[in-house]
């Protein structure tokens, strides 16, 4: 069994069910597939070879529960030795087909449904928007064509961008679970890959479609008492209820959690354990303050002199998420390596820039969606759309609370329909990269490697203070240090960081003491 964590640097999408883990609404399903099957087989002329017992809650589970409504009729009529025609669409209710009998089943459904309401889980609600505050995204899933009529009932609707259910895969002709079809098209449209997303399922057919799916991650959610039926059928981990799920992967920590650099400098000193520092500095939010215009960006006088103090020390180096030249352009300290676009592109002191070959197949990808973009975005006051060589930002630090969603949906829909294009997100900022495993860590043991900086002599010591900078944080997380500089628009979030700074003056008193002039004590 695997750890019921969920972790956004690795997870970028989770699918969640309808039925049974969002609303509870598997209890209306299976008492309206009783009053249908119940009333059925009582009228059906008995037959030796046929089984005309009443439905039960085992026949729900095993036979018809997270299968579309034809496929439910066919399986437990079969399941009795029944068989039925499977009839067409036009059927009337009631008809002798397991289209017309899914539609009386239909009739029981909504009428409950009016009568009772759909009632939410609180836990799944609860999981939902905590991932949305880690900028994972959600889609739902459901084989029922009443999905959207369920979710808008219950006020959850808001809470998914992408919504996949029975309506949608009889218009693309989808099989139903525990085919993977309509979680696969789910991922497609978020733009994650299946290897990358999250499922949380109830029903053995779902559990079994997303394993079939190729799913990172398959959490079988058991509120029934039954855990090994879906363990059987595959789920990576069962839980009882979605309280059980963090969302962080071991090692990481909340901002609120870690020790400052400066006032823990023993503790903190120690990771160095005597090696020399290579020292791979963030630049928005870490060197430089952030400020409304990203154009108006410079370094501090005070800071550039520092700087430049520090790379006769030791080796230094610049990742950011901006542009190479931007980036270099802004340093301008002697000596510096610098990377841009989040560490697709790298260039060491005065040299030609090389990039990371995988992801110039994006390149035309990212010109199509800078020019929808901007066009999406022209009518939206403040929205700002910045593209650099191998990543689009739209930014939205000045753009009114009620746009900022539209700025989001924005960069999120036209990343779905461009194949090789992911999403990441920023301080206030959604950006679009090239869709291969790379990222500022990966772009870290690239330079360091480039650069000739590996060894055990060495110690990598990274600052940053977004997410972004969060997988480089990880990379160093084992043989370096991690620096995580603070700002109030990020809350508690978690890091993979050992301490913290408060601004940029503060990092600058640390990495002094980590790279101190020749004969300081
Ligand atoms: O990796 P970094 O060097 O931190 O670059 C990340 C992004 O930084 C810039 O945007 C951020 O700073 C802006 C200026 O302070 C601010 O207005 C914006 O809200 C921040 O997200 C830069 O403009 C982006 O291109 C970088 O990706």
């Amino acid at each position: 069994m695997v750890a019921t964590s969920i972790d956004p640097l690795f997870h970028r999408a989770v699918l969640f069910d309808m039925d049974g883990v969002l609303t509870n609404t598997a209890r209306l399903h299976s008492a309206a597939w009783k009053g249908l099957f119940d009333q059925y087989l009582a009228e059906r002329s008995p037959t030796p070879s046929e089984d005309h017992r009443p439905f039960t809650d085992d026949d729900y589970r095993h036979h018809v529960d997270g299968k579309s409504r034809v496929d439910g009729v066919l399986d437990f009529l079969h399941s009795r030795g029944i068989g039925l025609p499977r009839g067409d669409v036009g059927d009337e209710a009631g008809e002798e087909t397991a289209h017309g009998l899914g539609k009386l089943k239909d009739e029981h459904f909504r009428r409950v449904l009016d009568e009772q309401g759909a009632e939410v889980f609180a836990d799944a609600v609860s999981l939902v928007e905590s991932l949305h505050q880690h900028h994972v995204a959600t889609a739902v899933i459901s084989a029922s064509r009443n999905c959207s009529r369920v979710l808008e009932q219950a006020g959850i609707g808001h809470l998914f961008g992408v919504r996949v259910d029975g309506v949608v895969a009889a218009e693309l002709e989808l099989p139903g679970k525990p085919d993977p079809a309509l979680f696969l098209e789910a991922a497609r449209r978020l733009g994650v890959p299946p290897a990358r997303a999250a499922v949380v399922e109830d029903a053995e057919a779902g559990v079994a479609a997303a394993r079939a799916g190729g799913f990172a991650l398959v959490l079988g959610l058991d509120r029934a008492g039954l855990p090994r039926r879906l363990a059987d059928a595959g789920a990576d981990v069962v839980v009882s209820s979605l309280d059980e799920v963090t969302i962080a992967a071991p090692g990481q920590r909340r901002l609120s959690e870690i020790p400052d650099g400066l006032v823990h400098w023993n503790e903190i000193s120690s990771r160095l354990r005597g090696r020399r520092p290579v020292l791979l500095l963030d630049f928005d939010g870490t060197l430089a303050p952030i400020r409304k215009d990203p154009a108006q960006v410079s370094l501090s006088v005070r800071t550039r002199a520092a700087v430049q103090e520090l790379v006769q020390r030791c080796p230094v180096a610049v990742i950011s998420g901006r542009d190479l030249s931007d980036v270099r352009g802004r340093v301008r300290v002697e000596g510096v390596w610098c990377a841009g676009s989040h560490g697709f592109e790298l260039a060491g002191p005065g040299d030609d820039p090389i990039a990371q070959e995988a992801g110039e197949a994006a390149l035309p990808a990212l010109d199509v969606a800078e020019q929808r973009l901007s066009a999406e975005l022209a009518p939206v006051a403040g929205a700002l759309v910045d593209r650099k060589r191998f990543a689009l930002a739209a930014h939205y630090r000045n753009v009114s609370p009620a746009d900022v969603d539209r700025v989001v949906s924005a960069a999120r829909q036209i990343c779905s329909e461009l194949p090789g294009l992911r999403v990441t997100h920023g301080r206030k900022v959604v950006e679009l990269l090239p869709d291969i495993d790379w990222n500022k860590g990966r772009a870290l043991r690239w330079l360091l490697e480039r650069a000739g900086l590996t060894g055990p002599d060495l110690a990598p010591v990274f600052a940053g203070d977004d997410y972004t900078d969060e997988d480089a944080l990880r990379e160093v997380h084992e043989d370096g240090l991690g620096i995580v500089v603070l700002s109030v628009e990020h809350g508690d979030r978690l890091t993979w960081a050992h301490c913290s700074v408060d601004g940029a003056d503060r990092l600058i008193e640390l990495l002094s003491r980590i790279a101190p002039p020749p004969g300081a004590p």
